[in-house]
């Protein structure tokens, strides 16, 4: 029995229900309780490359741009923005230069992309790009099925990359995946996820992401991995990258932040997958991470309102509901609350979300800048919804 619910029906204590769910709202006794936790999160936005290079139909450029520009308006700090690797292996990442070539380069906001190799490290510069991720695996198949190379191979391949990333002042980030399991070998050892985590990290990654590519990982097995890995790579170069398979993965990021780990891998809309991985779902929804680092007062600086209509823009193009369970609850309740005709009551935060909008049926890119950016003066369409 958890110790919280073992002192509420401790009856030599006296407490009242009303006392009990005080204790357990009070943040502060949470954090004594459950963390620390850190006190800012960096969030990884990866819906467009990771989310985007698992769609059966391939998003046309100047959508895929207008994605990436409205991430960047919502604070977001990190956008991975596409991949620059073999067109014949994943064509819905063909056109990585028409898109970072159209993507507004906003100050403080990184676009890294995927480079396999260094070939791809010099399409990268060319593009212009400023960082590049390299990703590698912790098993012997995926990585003959992901990369074509084993993961020795892989190493001296990222080795020549990070050498000319030094030379062109390029900074690197590192992926290694199948950190929770694999989908040709099913267990992975740990002690493999952390001999390769540490290889990136000494030929100057400067910061790893730990990829449970399948989301098959639990909080049990992500506490485990991330005792190992704390021995090896210090906490705040460590990034977690969960895909949501199992529902696993809010807590397993929970489990990840009481650890101090401060960065947090998600797609817009739980957009992503992989496409050597089949049946992978996508990565852990921005929204719901949001979500529940603002009840446990952890700031990521990304708005919530922006990003719930950029991810209800992305659904819709893409023909589907959100697999974010949070913009799903909300779009439920902005419905009832436009049946009711109800006036919202108290809150802190207020999400206007006009659910009617079909922006497939919108020619041009003005007419959607539109919608995603001026839902709140839509007061005729919109309703204001309640978190
Ligand atoms: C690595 C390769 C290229 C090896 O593929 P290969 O076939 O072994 O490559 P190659 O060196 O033998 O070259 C064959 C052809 O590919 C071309 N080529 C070679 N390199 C490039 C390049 N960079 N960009 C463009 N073209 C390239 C090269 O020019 C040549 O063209 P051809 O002469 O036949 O016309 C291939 O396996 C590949 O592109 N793999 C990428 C697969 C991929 O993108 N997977 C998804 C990303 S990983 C992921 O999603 C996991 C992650 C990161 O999210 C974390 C997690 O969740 O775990």
């Amino acid at each position: 029995m958890n110790s919280a619910i073992r002192l509420f029906s401790n009856k030599n204590i006296n407490i009242t229900k009303r006392t009990f769910i005080s204790i357990i709202d009070g943040n502060n006794k949470f954090q004594q309780r459950f963390g620390p936790f850190p006190e800012f999160v960096k969030i990884v936005e990866v819906g467009p490359r990771d989310g985007l290079q698992n769609e059966k139909t391939i998003v046309p450029t100047k959508d895929k741009i207008h994605l990436i520009n409205s991430l960047a308006q919502t604070g977001l700090s990190v956008i991975e923005a596409t991949s620059f690797v073999s067109p014949k292996w994943v064509p819905q990442m063909a056109d990585n230069k028409e898109v970072f070539a159209g993507i507004t380069k906003v100050p403080g906001v990184s676009f890294p992309v995927l480079t396999p190799n260094i070939q791809g490290f010099k399409g990268a510069l060319e593009a212009g790009a400023k960082e590049v991720a390299l990703f590698a695996a912790a098993s012997e198949t995926f990585s003959k099925k992901n990369i074509n190379v084993t993961i020795e191979e892989s190493m001296a391949r990222y080795k020549d990359v990070c050498d000319a990333a030094k030379e062109n002042n390029i900074k690197v980030r590192g992926y290694v995946s199948c950190v929770l399991g694999c989908p040709y070998e099913n267990n992975v050892p740990i002690s493999k996820v952390v001999e390769v985590s540490k290889r990136l990290y000494d030929l100057g990654c400067y910061e790893i992401s730990l990829g449970d590519t399948i989301g098959v990982g639990t909080p049990g097995a992500t506490y485990k991995l991330l005792q190992a890995m704390s021995q090896a790579i210090p906490m705040e170069a460590i990034a977690v990258h969960f895909h949501d398979t199992y529902g696993q993965a809010l807590a397993n990021i929970l489990t990840s932040l009481q650890f101090g780990v401060s960065v947090v891998d998600s797609s817009v809309s739980g957009l992503g997958g992989c496409p050597y991985a089949k049946g992978a779902t996508g990565n852990v929804a921005t929204e719901d991470v949001l979500y529940m680092m603002k009840d446990l007062g952890i700031d990521c600086n990304v708005d919530m309102e922006k990003l719930m209509g950029v991810s209800l823009w992305i659904s819709k193009l893409l023909n589907r509901s959100p697999s974010s369970k949070v913009s799903l609850a909300l779009s439920h309740k902005v419905q009832q609350q436009q049946q009711s005709q109800s006036q919202p009551s108290l809150s802190n935060t207020s999400i206007p979300i006009n659910c009617n909008t079909n922006i497939n049926k919108m020619s041009t890119e003005k007419e959607k800048q539109h919608i995603f950016f001026s839902q709140n003066n839509q007061k005729n369409q919109s309703s204001k919804l309640i978190l």
